[in-house]
């Protein structure tokens, strides 16, 4: 199972065909591709065709590159696997978090939460003792892993075998993910930050897709070969985030002339990563390509959107990965599925915080927004199809 990410830019496609086979076998999943396939657009990489409007080359400015508005309902139709009674329990997808402490513990379960709610089977939260029994208590759904510590709570002379033993805890859990979510309310903790990089290299060896969020982008800022050359990374940096990635990699300031050569250059010095930069639209680019969701959302900006997202973006780019790696056409190569996640989650939440908003108003919080994924797919690929 193990190969090394870094030998290959394209390395989620050695993945693909490597995590497809266990999925090709089932022969109610080989009819789901045959669905699948004949929903597929034809043309174009990212959901439009190519001679439809849906795709078009939209200025951010005159300097700036061509950043496409991604035909983001035809992405989330594709790669939404349909539901049949032969599929047993994880087919769907099983997530974890990496994320939750003293301070945080509404970020992991919201990314959690999001991630059954799009459609995961399982989703789990490795958290510290101090959250765990909160974050439970939010949710039965959930499946929290007590095991993490910080600092405070550990003997200087005890460092290194804790640090050992929650690795050790991790690797049991970790071959069974479809992807990790590093970060919802981990907190900067330095000793956690020692254990999640030491968890973060565990994954990538295994070939785990990992999204980056909250303060995991701060541990990576600091550290970035912990995804250097990752093309089942993704990174979901919000205004500030970018903003410190921008000038630790990039050594400069953020230029909104050149948003799109930037977010590319960025993508490119770092390495085969994907990188979604959140905003009034949601700009996604894998070093190639920049493509762009900016459908309306909502105009209150309450704290816990983007941890809707990770969550989401863990499922949607599992099941795009496993679309893709049944659809061996030759022009599929050009997909990115990790893109496409990205792609397929950002239009799923500015849906659902459209209809929080419409009903909640002012008082919409993201418990609310929440509770509109469910419709929000529905209204785009419905159940039943
Ligand atoms: N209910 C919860 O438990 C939530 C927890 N969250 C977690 O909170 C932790 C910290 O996330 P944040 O996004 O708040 O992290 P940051 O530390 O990046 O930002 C904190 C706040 O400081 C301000 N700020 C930061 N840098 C700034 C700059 N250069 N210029 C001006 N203002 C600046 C911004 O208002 C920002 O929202 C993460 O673990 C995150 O996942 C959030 O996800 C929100 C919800
Ligand atoms: N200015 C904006 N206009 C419209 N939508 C926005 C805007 N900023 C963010 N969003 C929406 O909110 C989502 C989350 O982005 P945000 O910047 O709030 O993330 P975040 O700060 O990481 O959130 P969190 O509070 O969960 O940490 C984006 O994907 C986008 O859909
Ligand atoms: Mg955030």
């Amino acid at each position: 199972m193990s190969l090394s990410m870094g030998a290959c830019p394209h390395a989620w496609r050695h993945h693909l065909h490597h995590r497809g086979r266990m999925w090709a076998a089932s022969p109610a999943f080989r009819r789901q591709l045959v669905l699948l396939r004949s929903l597929a657009p034809t043309t174009c990489a990212y959901g439009g065709r190519a001679s439809s409007s849906s795709l078009r080359p939209h200025a951010m400015s005159a300097a700036a590159g061509p950043v496409y508005e991604a035909d983001a309902e035809a992405v989330v139709r594709r790669i939404t696997p349909p539901l049949d009674r032969a599929r047993h329990k994880g087919q769907a997808g099983k997530i974890a978090i990496i994320g939750g402490c003293r301070e945080y513990t509404g970020a992991p379960y919201f990314a959690a939460i999001s991630a059954l709610k799009v459609g995961a089977d399982l989703s789990h939260v490795f958290c510290t003792k101090d959250a765990a029994t909160v974050i439970k208590s939010y949710s039965p759904e959930l499946i929290v892993h007590p095991i993490l510590e910080e600092s405070y709570s550990v003997r200087d002379d005890e460092r290194e075998s804790v640090s050992s033993s929650i690795l050790t805890e991790v690797i049991k859990w970790m071959e069974r993910f479809d992807c990790i979510v590093v970060g919802p309310g981990l907190g900067r903790d330095s000793f956690l930050m020692d254990c999640v990089s030491n968890i973060m290299r565990h994954a990538r060896q295994a070939n785990i897709p990992t999204v980056v969020d909250g303060d995991g982008l701060f541990l990576i800022t600091n550290n970035i070969g912990l995804v250097e050359d990752n093309s089942l990374a993704i990174l979901t940096p919000n205004v500030y985030e970018y903003k410190r990635l921008v000038q630790r990699v990039l050594n400069c300031e953020v230029n909104e002339e050149n948003a799109s050569e930037q977010l590319t250059a960025l993508c490119q010095k770092i390495g085969g990563v994907t990188i979604m930069r959140k905003g009034k639209a949601d700009v996604i680019s894998d070093g190639k390509k920049v493509t762009q969701v900016s459908t309306f959302g909502s105009p209150r900006r309450c704290g816990g959107q983007g941890d809707i997202l990770s969550g989401s973006v863990a499922v949607f780019s599992s099941w795009a990965l496993h679309f893709l790696l049944s659809n061996e056409q030759p022009k599929e190569t050009s997909v990115n599925p990790m893109v496409l996640g990205c792609i397929a989650s950002s239009l799923l939440l500015r849906k659902a915080a459209a209809l929080a908003f419409e009903k909640n108003k002012r008082s919409t919080v993201t418990t609310d927004i929440i509770e509109f994924l469910g419709q929000s797919l529905e209204d785009i690929c419905p159940a039943g199809r």
